[in-house]
């Protein structure tokens, strides 16, 4: 855990903060969870414990010393802070002053990794006093759970930087992925091609969402959660993917624009869980229900994938 720093800050307490800081302190540091909002504190607060609960469950890293601090206090949050994890909402103009007031409050080795699904660092890096010191560190969500972190240089970090954010993500036992600057980075645009070919399959009434959901679960997720694509491809033949990649890549959708019946459901409110409906309806109680099946699911799956092999 020796790369692991003694201090680090997150900034931003919404979905992913509190996650984040958890992880951290699990593995031995001290960590600060900021917000300009007194009720996300509240919330992160009373998730903690929750969180504590799952990181013990999938016997995530941990070392003692750890502990996490919640606050709106920007000056007390950032003292004697060795890394800077910002997790604010996903607008480049509020990061950017968002960067403007953490620069004005710490020194130049500070490091800042910002946890943007993907807006290019480099664009984000030119409003910086000390551009070298930011670079991309993008949790997936929950972050607690999924135990692999892209890494994302943009033009101006500093070399010396990516082999030391490598290094913090190895010391509390993720995976860093390390790659070169691209919109929406690897884990996005892999996942955003499987949703726009499901929703055009949703859009022309090929399949239900039941349909959708079982055929994506059993024989994509459950098949690439145990071997990738690329051994995939070893395994079903790569004669075999040019045989239906010649006549199935011309056949599959090329929107460039959200569908329009997502639109449509977002213009009537329906958003997700968030709302109590969107792809599918939920009763009173239904969500929680849900949301606790989904944990229990991935700490279950963790749990198998951690004690097999990387084949
Ligand atoms: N939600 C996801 O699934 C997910 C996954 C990976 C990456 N991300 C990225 O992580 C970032 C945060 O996403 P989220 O889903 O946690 O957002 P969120 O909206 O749930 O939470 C953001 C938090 O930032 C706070 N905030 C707003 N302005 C602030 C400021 N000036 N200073 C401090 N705090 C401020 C808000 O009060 C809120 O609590 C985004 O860049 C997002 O794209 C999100
Ligand atoms: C649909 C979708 N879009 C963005 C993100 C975060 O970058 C996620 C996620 O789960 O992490 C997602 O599911």
């Amino acid at each position: 855990m020796s790369s692991l720093p003694s201090i680090a800050t997150v900034i931003g307490s919404g979905t992913m903060g509190p996650g984040i800081a958890a992880t951290l302190a699990r593995a031995g540091a001290t960590v600060r969870l900021y917000d300009i909002s007194e009720d996300a504190i509240a919330r992160a607060e009373a998730a903690y414990g929750v969180v504590q609960g799952v990181l013990a469950a999938v016997d995530s890293p941990s070392a003692p010393g750890g502990s996490v601090s919640f606050g709106t206090d920007l000056d007390a949050a950032l003292e004697g802070t060795e890394l800077i994890i910002e997790a604010v909402p996903e607008k480049l103009e509020l990061k950017q002053k968002v960067f403007a007031d953490l620069e004005a409050r710490i020194g130049d080795e500070v490091i800042i990794a910002t946890n943007t699904s993907g807006i290019p660092i480099t664009t984000m890096a030119e409003s910086l006093r000390v551009p070298g010191r930011l670079i991309g560190m993008h949790w997936s969500n929950p972050p607690h759970l999924i135990p692999m972190i892209e890494i994302i240089p943009g033009q101006a970090t500093d070399e010396a930087l990516v082999g030391q954010l490598v290094d913090i993500v190895k010391a509390f036992n993720y995976v860093p992925v390390l790659e070169k600057e691209i919109p929406g980075f690897v884990e996005n645009r892999v996942l955003y091609a499987i949703l726009r070919e499901c929703m055009a399959l949703l859009e022309e009434g090929i399949v239900t969402p039941e349909g959708l959901d079982a055929c994506v679960k059993w024989g994509i997720g459950y098949k690439l959660s145990v071997i990738g694509p690329t051994r995939l491809l070893d395994m079903a033949g790569l004669d075999i993917y040019q045989a239906v990649s010649s006549y199935l890549n011309k056949d599959l959708d090329v929107s460039t624009d959200t569908p329009q019946f997502i639109k449509d459901k977002i213009a009537e409110g329906k958003l997700g869980f968030k709302s109590n409906g969107g792809m599918y309806e939920y009763g009173e109680g239904d969500v929680d229900a849900k949301r606790k099946e989904i944990v229990t699911g991935l700490i279950a799956a963790r749990k198998t994938l951690s004690s097999i092999p990387n084949v």
